[in-house]
């Protein structure tokens, strides 16, 4: 396996941006078997947006509303990002006055991942497992502060015990910095930036043929580090009047936090993010829990992170991989979605509500992600010791 320098073409801004990636071959043999389709889902866990549906979609996401949608709609998309708020707001809007992740079909209830353990295992028969999590709100639990958000040190014993037994990343709307110092194992992959930040282990991995050599590394937006850095200083100028607003700087994004703003402010913080992107038609607006997200236009998120993982451990036209991703926001949906269509392994949204989801099963909480990740490493241990005798 070596280190191969790739250009992706930014299809937006016309601009090539360049990345090191590793090329390698599968070190399994391709022999395919679809996974089964999870129960309720019906084989629709994934929603399909209609063709208007969609555009509205690109076009909002990619200003950031234009100047069509007004401050009003957006202040109700950011009460629609709070459980106690997702029945009267977005159902209160027309389709059109609608931001893209307001636009439900339907919502769906999944069955549970510990509920289904055995049958997640048994379509895992024979594949690789690969690991993939969110880390706010899949590994930590959601607290005000987000310069709080630790993981438990059970957690850290259960990820790094996980480690041993599969490939593990963790891919995070944080700068992988950030994200590196809560979780602290060198053994990780780490996708920070929404995936436009990826580092291999530090130590190497023993699932690759890279150990020893450099890490893998990919920054898809590194061209964008100086325009962000001064939407960061912009957006921080712009709330400092408003009680509560914080703006974290996570490197290729913007995170425009709101959970701690009194909820009749949210149109400051609205009118702030606006101006900004009506100012860098090059940036576009994401959102997650209680936060605003200003992001480049390039198409790279967290479900390219995974494909690029993926094919960095050798896994790129296999068949007999089993890719587990594990998240709770809107921006894991992007995962998700990538492993609904190339039909491998499965999404596992972290909720305790229904949501419009490409995931295939649920957990309700951290706790339970750990429940579930420990059960991954005692089947892991025992399918071992059943091959030994
Ligand atoms: O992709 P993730 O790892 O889930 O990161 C998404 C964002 O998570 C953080 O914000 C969220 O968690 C905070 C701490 O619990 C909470 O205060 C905030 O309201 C949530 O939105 C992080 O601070 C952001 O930078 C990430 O983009």
């Amino acid at each position: 396996m070596t280190n191969q320098n790739v250009v992706v073409p930014d299809t937006k801004s016309g601009i090539s941006l360049p990345m090191v990636r590793l090329s390698g071959s599968s070190i399994f043999p391709a022999t395919a078997q679809k996974p089964p389709t999870a129960p309720g889902t019906g084989g629709g866990g994934c929603i399909s947006l209609s063709a208007k549906k969609k555009l509205l979609l690109e076009n909002l996401e990619i200003n950031g509303g234009g100047g069509a949608a007004k401050i009003n709609s957006w202040v109700d998309s950011m009460r629609a990002s709070s459980p106690t708020h997702m029945k009267s707001s977005s159902q209160s809007l027309s389709e059109d006055q609608q931001l893209p992740w307001q636009q439900h079909q339907q919502q769906i209830t999944l069955p549970s991942a510990l509920d289904n353990f055995d049958q997640i295992m048994e379509a895992s028969r024979g594949k690789q497992i690969v690991m993939f999590l969110d880390y706010d709100g899949t590994l930590s639990p959601i607290v005000d502060d987000p310069d709080r958000a630790f993981m438990s040190k059970k957690m850290r014993t259960t990820v790094r015990r996980l480690a041993t037994c599969f490939p593990t990343a963790i891919v995070s709307g944080r700068c992988r910095d950030k994200v590196y110092k809560f979780v602290r194992l060198a053994e990780l992959y780490y996708a920070g930036s929404h995936g436009m930040d990826i580092k291999g282990p530090e130590k190497g991995s023993k699932y690759t043929k890279t150990q020893g050599t450099e890490p893998v590394i990919c920054q898809p937006a590194s061209e964008f580090l100086p325009m962000i850095d001064e939407v960061f200083k912009e957006l921080v100028a712009k709330t400092k009047l408003t009680p509560g607003a914080k703006v974290e700087n996570n490197k290729f994004c913007v995170s425009v936090h709101f959970r701690c703003v009194e909820e009749k402010k949210w149109s400051e913080v609205a009118e702030a993010v606006k101006s900004v992107l009506n100012k860098y038609p090059k940036l576009r607006l994401s959102q997650g829990r209680k936060v605003l997200e200003i992001r480049p236009t390039i198409k790279w998120d967290k479900g390219k992170a995974l494909e690029f993982l993926l094919e960095s451990l050798g896994f790129a036209n296999c068949t007999d991989v089993f890719p587990i991703y594990i998240g709770d926001d809107r921006t894991d949906e992007d995962a998700f979605k990538v492993l609904k269509e190339r039909e491998q392994g499965f999404g596992i949204l972290v909720s305790k509500v229904a949501k419009d989801t490409n995931a295939s099963y649920s957990l309700q909480e951290p706790t339970q992600v750990m429940d579930f990740l420990q059960r991954l490493v005692d089947w892991k241990k025992l399918a071992f010791q059943e091959s030994r005798m």
